[in-house]
């Protein structure tokens, strides 16, 4: 995005609920050097923390006493000028500056994600980029933390790119051989050279993505689902697990009727817990029957279901067969009760034998580091970016299908291939064809 002086100047309070000690407003676009000249009488050296009066530019009163740091563009998040007023974090003092900076002409309130996509237009972050910065600001847990870090560092972008770049390369090589075969400093059989690059890559992306989805369940926490026949004892272990009454505990049957959701972190890995309406064929009513449906539809798409029964119970109740491919751990409850009394068949694993709570949350807390892990390599965390990479290796799978296609043919498989990787980062790549073509065939001289 070209520097654009009709553009307008955006605001917004960047830090969050007030009151608070310190409320950081910024600003970005063609008139901030102006509006920090007039709030605070003159523009302080970029990039220094500066103490000011700002006033209020209609009666010259003082609105606060505040930090003020400007940048200059291109050097700022967002490639424009930019400033920061870190202000008294009282509702009042952010309300009246916010009101003085609506009155400027050319200045308007930030839409959200408004600097970000600033800095995406201006070349300062590729879109993976603008993902791991969102995810780091929703990061709740240490992994996710450090995921969103990775990301947002450029790890990923930078897979993608290298990948990108490699391929765009290749096609340039095609590109090449198909229009300037005759001229001398172009090899006849040059894109003979890049199938080879081709097949890597191709590998590489297969393995990237057998990734036990590893990347997305980061982002979104694993999903446990308590599943079992009524008054088991799920919404008694919900709260157990949550440490505090999330759920509704009686001795009626069929208490829950909804889907109820808790996040922890466990070992700093995020985990949403659910409770569900207990399973049962007969009996239930309209809602629960309801109740019921949803539980095993959550059940289906969680990762592991906890299904819970009472330890006194002679024989072991079935688990649905509908549920997916995910783990289910056996739990027995109410263990305090259970008399020792014969059975039909072997007890069930419970959270007594487990170790209790503790034993659970660690077991719980292994199993979200096992599936979720601490990754070497940068993993992919989003469906949007599985697609991309999906349609890239369509195209490779394509280009490589043999040369009875002919060389175009297999040039534009390249290109969607490419073209797969490229909306994964958020950039075209027709001028790095051309980049290419023109740097290393010195074409027109
Ligand atoms: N003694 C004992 N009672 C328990 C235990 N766990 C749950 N209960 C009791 O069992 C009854 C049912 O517990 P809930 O947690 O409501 O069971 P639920 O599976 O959520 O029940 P629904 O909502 O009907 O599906 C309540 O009276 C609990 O106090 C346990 O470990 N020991």
């Amino acid at each position: 995005m070209q520097w654009d002086p009709e553009r307008d100047t955006i605001y917004a309070l960047s830090s969050g609920g007030l009151p608070s000690g310190v409320a950081v407003v910024r600003l970005s676009g063609p008139r901030v050097r102006f509006v920090v000249e007039t709030l605070c009488g003159a523009v302080p050296e970029a990039r220094r923390t500066s103490l000011r009066r700002l006033r209020d530019p209609v009666d010259g009163s003082v609105l606060d006493e505040a930090l003020v740091i400007v940048f200059e563009g291109p050097a700022s998040f967002t490639g424009e000028d930019a400033a920061e007023f870190h202000l008294h974090g009282g509702r009042a003092v952010v309300a009246a500056v916010l009101r003085v900076l609506e009155t400027f002409d050319g200045v308007a309130a930030a839409e959200p994600g408004a600097f970000a996509r600033r800095a995406f237009e201006a070349g300062r972050l590729d879109l993976t980029e603008v993902e791991g910065l969102g995810d780091l600001v929703q990061a709740e847990t240490e992994a996710q933390r450090r995921q969103a870090l990775r990301q947002m560092g450029g790890e990923l972008g930078a897979l993608y790119d290298h990948w990108r770049a490699t391929l765009v390369r290749c096609r340039a090589m095609i590109e090449a051989e198909l229009d300037f075969a005759d001229e001398d400093d172009v090899p006849g059989t040059v894109s003979d050279s890049i199938w080879d690059d081709v097949i890597r890559i191709r590998d590489e992306i297969t393995n990237h993505l057998e990734d036990n989805r590893r990347g997305e369940r980061l982002r979104s926490g694993l999903q446990v689902v308590l599943l079992g026949p009524p008054n088991a004892g799920k919404s008694s272990l919900m709260n157990a697990l949550a440490q505090r009454d999330v759920a509704i505990v009686t001795e009626e049957a069929g208490t829950t009727r909804d889907l109820i959701e808790v996040h922890l972190d466990l070992a700093g890995f995020p985990v949403t817990l659910v409770d569900t309406a207990g399973l049962r064929g007969e009996g239930a009513g309209r809602v629960e029957r309801e109740g019921i449906r949803r539980a095993l539809e959550r059940a289906k798409t969680a990762d592991l279901v906890l299904w819970l029964q009472d330890a006194r119970e002679p024989t072991r109740s079935d688990v649905p067969v509908a549920l997916g491919q995910q783990g289910v751990w056996r739990i027995a409850t109410k263990w305090d009760l259970y008399d020792g009394s014969a059975r039909t068949d072997e007890i069930p694993s419970s959270v007594e034998v487990i170790g209790g709570l503790d034993g659970l949350l660690d077991e719980l807390g292994r199993f979200a580091s096992e599936t979720i892990g601490h990754a070497e390599a940068p993993v992919l965390t989003r469906a949007r970016h599985r697609e991309g990479l999906r349609r890239c290796l369509d195209g490779l799978g394509r280009s490589l299908e043999g040369e009875a296609r002919g060389l175009e043919l297999r040039a534009e498989d390249l290109r969607l291939a490419t073209d797969g990787l490229s909306r994964i980062v958020g950039k075209t790549d027709v001028e790095d064809l051309l980049d290419v073509i023109f740097r290393d065939f010195c074409i027109g001289k």
